[in-house]
């Protein structure tokens, strides 16, 4: 079958197009429908691979109500990948923190509307099992200890699921073990009703007296291992070759790398 279409600008032109990528047709009034196919068929394959294929995205909406995360992730993605930013103030959900940023990314991509990029960060106390996270406790961290009998109200069933009734008992003051984690999820989704997918980022470290600016949550009290200095004292670089925020971007960057999305600019 050899079906002759009718080139013109307002129907196929707009539709196909741009759908197809269909080069430039000043010396050619006529595409054949089997070079139409033979695109779509090429785009089919590009979307098994990439996920995407090669439909345009706009650029993707990083969702954030937290400017200092913003400023980190602007610096540390600089042009790897076009994106622009909202601020929303998504609700702080509790649970498993992976959980936590994929539900983060289906409500920021059902208001968005398009592609969006969200993360999560939380500072685990290996002496607790990798709990509490310090979501809630925005800008405090007098004492490490203290902060802990707040969490345990606050995250009592959480707690309770994850620890038990003993190990509840168990916990209050006097640990030794003063070791720590910082985690950073990003998730990402392609759009609404799409199934976010997730990046983790871990910097091992411990939990000290807070030293340093108190200008960006838990920063003055964690310190990173092999590090005398807490995130709060480094300059902002040192602090970003080796956050857990930059190493959830790293693979972030490597994933948008691999699957080749193509975005409008
Ligand atoms: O690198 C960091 N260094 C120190 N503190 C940090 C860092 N990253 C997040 N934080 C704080 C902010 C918030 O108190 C909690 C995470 O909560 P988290 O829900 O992920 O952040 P958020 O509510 O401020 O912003 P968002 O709108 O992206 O949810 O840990
Ligand atoms: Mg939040």
């Amino acid at each position: 079958m050899y079906v002759i279409l009718e080139w013109t600008r307002v129907d196929l032109g707009i539709l196909l197009g741009a759908q197809l990528q269909l080069p430039p047709l000043q010396n050619r009034r006529f595409v054949t429908l089997r070079e139409c196919t033979v695109r779509l068929i090429k785009m089919a394959a590009a979307r098994l691979v990439a996920g995407t294929g090669s439909v345009k995205l706009p650029p993707v909406t990083f969702v954030t109500g937290n400017a200092k995360k913003l400023e980190e992730v602007k610096v540390i993605l600089g042009n790897s990948i076009p994106f622009q930013s909202l601020k929303l103030d998504l609700p702080e959900l509790q649970g498993d923190p992976e959980d936590i940023a994929k539900e983060k990314a289906r409500l920021a991509a059902n208001q968005v509307k398009g592609p969006v990029l969200v993360e999560d960060t939380c500072l685990c106390f290996n002496a607790l099992k990798g709990l509490p996270d310090l979501r809630i406790l925005h800008h405090s961290y007098i004492h490490v200890y203290a902060l802990l009998l707040v969490i345990l109200w606050i995250h009592s069933k959480w707690f309770l699921q994850k620890l038990g009734h003993e190990g509840l008992n168990n916990m209050l003051m006097a640990y030794e073990d003063k070791s720590a984690y910082a985690m950073c999820i990003f998730s990402f989704a392609i759009g609404p009703n799409s199934e976010p997918i997730t990046f983790v980022g871990k910097t091992a470290g411990r939990i000290v007296p807070a030293r340093g600016p108190n200008d960006f949550g838990w920063d003055p009290v964690f310190q990173p291992d092999g590090y005398e200095l807490t995130y709060a004292e480094m300059p902002k670089e040192e602090k970003n070759k080796i956050s857990h925020r930059s190493r959830a971007l790293a693979l972030v960057k490597s994933h948008f790398a691999e699957a080749g999305y193509a975005f409008d600019t």
